[in-house]
């Protein structure tokens, strides 16, 4: 079964929209460049509504130590996703498990960048895109080699339409969207939503060859 990550939310609608389609995780942006992005206080209070086994997600870019901190002491049970220029060793001094993104390039060595994060839970893969990431841009999945030994979260403009395609290609651990279920930049759809995560259920019920 593929497992749903939503990232992003900022109303508690949306996280109970999310929740209620089956989500597996919900991402709190932690970046304060993003329109997406919430304080510590505020993803504290969304993260109040996620019922047991949803797992709360904080994302952060090239975050100070204060930042990480302030950021934990709210959710102190969250998946680290760090999405900026972090190096292993900085994932790992925060001593929590952490998902890491691989901004997907033609001549980017994800097999490379597995065995540098080999302390990650898994690698997240998004498009290449200005402001790090959140873009809507799909990468070239073809730059993904079969031989990746990584558990992989599939990210970067996935959306209902073309999540299928990508489950079916990759058959990836996860995968995780934001403006894929947005009706605007940053505006989440409940209905939008709901069609992603009905999208993921269809193809993992789907017989695989
Ligand atoms: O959402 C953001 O604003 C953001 C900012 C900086 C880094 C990452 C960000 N979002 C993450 O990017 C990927 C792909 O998002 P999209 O579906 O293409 O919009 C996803 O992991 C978001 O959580």
């Amino acid at each position: 079964m593929t497992r749903i990550k939503i990232c992003g939310l900022t109303r508690e609608a949306d996280v109970e929209a999310a929740v209620e389609a089956g989500a597996d995780a919900i991402g709190f942006v932690f970046y304060a460049k993003s329109p997406r992005a919430v304080t510590p206080e505020r993803a504290k209070a969304l993260a109040r509504l996620l019922p047991p086994f949803v797992m709360p997600v904080g994302l952060f870019v090239n975050a100070s130590d204060a930042e990480l901190q302030a950021g934990l002491e709210a959710l102190p049970n969250m998946l680290m996703q760090f999405h900026g220029d972090e190096t292993p060793a900085d994932c790992e001094r925060v001593r929590r498990p952490y998902l890491r993104a691989a901004r997907m390039a033609p001549g980017f060595d994800l097999v490379d960048f597995g065995s540098r994060f080999s302390s990650a839970q898994a690698i997240l893969l998004d498009a290449h895109v200005d402001g790090y990431g959140g873009g809507g841009k799909v990468f070239d999945w073809s730059l993904v080699p079969p031989s990746v030994s990584s558990r992989l979260v599939l990210s970067g403009g996935l959306s209902a339409a073309n999540v299928a395609d990508g489950i079916a290609r990759m058959r990836p651990w996860a995968v995780d969207v934001s403006s894929g279920v947005e009706v605007a930049f940053g505006l989440k759809s409940a209905d939008l939503i709901h069609e992603f995560c009905r999208a993921v259920r269809r193809v993992d019920a789907e017989p695989t060859c």
